[in-house]
C-alpha cells in the first residue's frame, strides 16, 4: 500500500499510521456509504424517440408515422408494426444504421446533472444503458457519445449491459417501465424518468418518478442516503 520510505513521513508510528489509513479506506469507500447512482441514456440522457422520428421521416418521406404526443409503450418498433406490419421493420433500420446514437441530441439537463452528480462528494455515477444486438455501430457510438457530451473521464463509468438487474446500485434512473431480468431482486431503487412514451401510465405509488431532468433528482438522491 505504501512503501518504509513513505510510512518515514509520518509523525505518528507506522502502526497507527497504518490504522488511521485503513479506518479512512473503510469509511470512504468500502463501507458502502457512497451512493451509486446508475443513469440509463437513450430516453434520459439522449433524445432517443426525437432522434428517431427525425431519421425516419427523412429515410421515409412517404411512409406514415407516430407524432411523440402519441407515443405507447416502450417498443417503438411494436408500435410502428402495429400501424403497419412491414414499418416494424423500417422503424428497426434506423436506429441499427450508422451515426444514429452518436447523432442523438442531449436532452435538456441531462449532461449537466450527471457532470454535477459526478462531482457531489459520496456519490458515484454511472452510465447504464442496453445496446442493440446489432453490434456494429451502437457499442462503440454510445462510448463515442459520452465522451462528447461528458468528457473523457466519464468513459470509467460507462457500463453497457443487456441486463441492468445484475448491476448494483442504489437508484436507477431509468424511462423504461419494467425493467426484468435474471436478478428478482435489484438492489437499486427504480426511478422512473418521464419520456413521450411512458407519460400516460397510470400513477403508480410504488414507483417514484423525475418528470425531467428540472424536477428534483437531488432530493432524490439525498433520500437515499444513508
Ligand atoms: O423499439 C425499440 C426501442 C428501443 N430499442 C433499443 O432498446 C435500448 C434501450 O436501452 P435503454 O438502456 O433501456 O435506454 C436501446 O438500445 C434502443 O435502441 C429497441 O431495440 N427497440
Ligand atoms: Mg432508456
Amino acid at each position: 500500500m505504501f512503501s518504509l520510505g513513505q510510512l518515514g513521513k509520518f509523525r505518528t508510528s507506522p502502526c497507527a499510521t497504518f490504522r488511521i489509513f485503513y479506518a479512512n479506506m473503510l469509511t470512504s469507500s468500502s463501507s458502502g456509504k457512497k451512493l451509486r447512482v446508475l443513469v440509463d441514456m437513450d430516453g434520459v440522457l439522449a433524445d432517443f424517440e426525437g432522434g428517431f422520428l427525425k431519421k425516419y421521416k427523412a429515410r421515409y418521406p412517404r411512409e406514415p408515422f407516430v407524432e411523440l404526443e402519441d407515443r405507447r409503450g416502450f417498443w417503438v418498433s411494436a408500435q410502428y408494426g402495429r400501424l403497419r406490419s412491414d414499418l416494424c421493420e423500417k422503424a428497426i433500420s434506423i436506429w441499427e444504421s450508422k451515426d444514429f446514437f452518436i447523432d442523438l441530441e442531449p436532452l435538456p439537463g441531462g449532461v449537466e446533472a450527471v457532470r454535477e452528480m459526478a462531482k457531489m462528494e459520496n456519490t458515484d455515477v454511472f452510465i447504464c444503458t442496453s445496446p442493440i444486438k446489432h453490434y456494429k455501430h451502437c457499442p462503440h457510438e454510445k462510448y463515442a457519445w459520452v465522451e462528447k457530451h461528458l468528457g473523457h473521464d466519464l468513459l470509467e463509468r460507462v457500463i453497457l449491459t443487456r441486463d441492468k438487474t445484475l448491476i448494483s446500485g442504489d437508484i436507477l434512473i431509468d424511462d423504461k417501465p419494467d425493467i426484468l431480468g435474471v436478478e428478482p431482486k435489484p438492489t437499486w431503487e427504480h426511478i422512473l424518468f418521464t419520456a413521450c412514451h411512458n407519460k400516460h401510465l397510470p400513477a403508480d405509488p410504488s414507483q417514484r418518478r423525475l418528470q425531467s431532468w428540472w424536477d428534483d433528482w437531488r432530493s432524490v438522491l439525498d433520500s437515499r442516503r444513508k
